[in-house]
């Protein structure tokens, strides 16, 4: 199986999610296109056991940007039909960059990305003032696209209306709760992995 994380923005925790969702499901890790340093898939080797198979990234761009605009000036064209899926036969955690409306170039976004590698959305929700609204939306693009969602990670302080409301409109449950934590290390990851598994178990029936 393969699982697109994505998020209602940009610095959401997707890259904690995914490290997560790596030992969990004991899954391999890969991040197509990173902009920027540090790479997330650094971040996430060092969250996760050492015999986790993390993928190089398809592009490196060197600018912190959105990939379009990276993208433009290392003078490198991106299209979602030249992206191809690692070869595994692990469950994959692909991550995306930013939220689901980020531009790879002036007529593909990462979205796109989702059908072309037949993933299954992880949505990653990070709770603040104004997170309702922009959860929702990403939502609601996830329907009106027809994608298939798995589950919503809430990452943040708890916030129960918040979370009821948005997991009511999205007809998922929460798949894990992240709380704010001091450090991030891959103690802490491991037990949130834990969690997630006995969730994850619960869903699949
Ligand atoms: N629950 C948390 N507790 C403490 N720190 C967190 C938590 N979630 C995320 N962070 C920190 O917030 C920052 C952004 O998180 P992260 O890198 O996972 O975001 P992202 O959604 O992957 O961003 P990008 O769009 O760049 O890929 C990181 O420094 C991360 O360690
Ligand atoms: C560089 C950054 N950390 C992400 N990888 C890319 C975020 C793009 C956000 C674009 C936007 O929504 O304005
Ligand atoms: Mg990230």
């Amino acid at each position: 199986m393969k699982y697109f994380v994505t998020a209602i923005g940009t610095d959401s925790g997707k890259t904690l999610a995914s490290a997560i969702l790596v030992e969990a499901l004991d899954a391999d890790y890969w991040k197509p296109i990173q902009a920027g340093r540090p790479t997330d898939s650094n971040t996430v080797k060092g969250l996760v056991s050492s015999e986790k198979v993390i993928h190089p990234e398809q592009y490196f761009l060197k600018s912190p940007m959105s990939p379009h605009a990276a993208a433009k000036i290392d003078g490198v064209d991106i299209h979602i039909d030249q992206l191809s899926l690692p070869n595994t036969n692990q469950p994959l955690i692909i991550e995306g960059a930013g939220g689901l409306m980020v531009p790879i170039n002036d007529n593909e976004m990462v979205a796109d990305m989702i059908p072309h590698f037949r993933a299954e959305i992880v949505l990653v929700s990070n709770i603040y003032l104004g997170s309702i609204n922009h959860s929702l939306l990403s939502l609601e693009f996830i329907k009106s696209r027809g994608y298939p969602l798995k589950g919503i990670i809430f990452n943040g302080p708890e916030n129960l209306e918040t979370q009821r409301i948005i997991e009511n409109y999205a007809g998922v449950k929460c798949i894990l709760h992240i709380k704010n934590e001091k450090k991030i290390t891959k103690e802490i990851v491991n037990e949130y992995a834990k969690e997630l598994k006995a969730n994850w178990n619960e869903l699949a029936g």
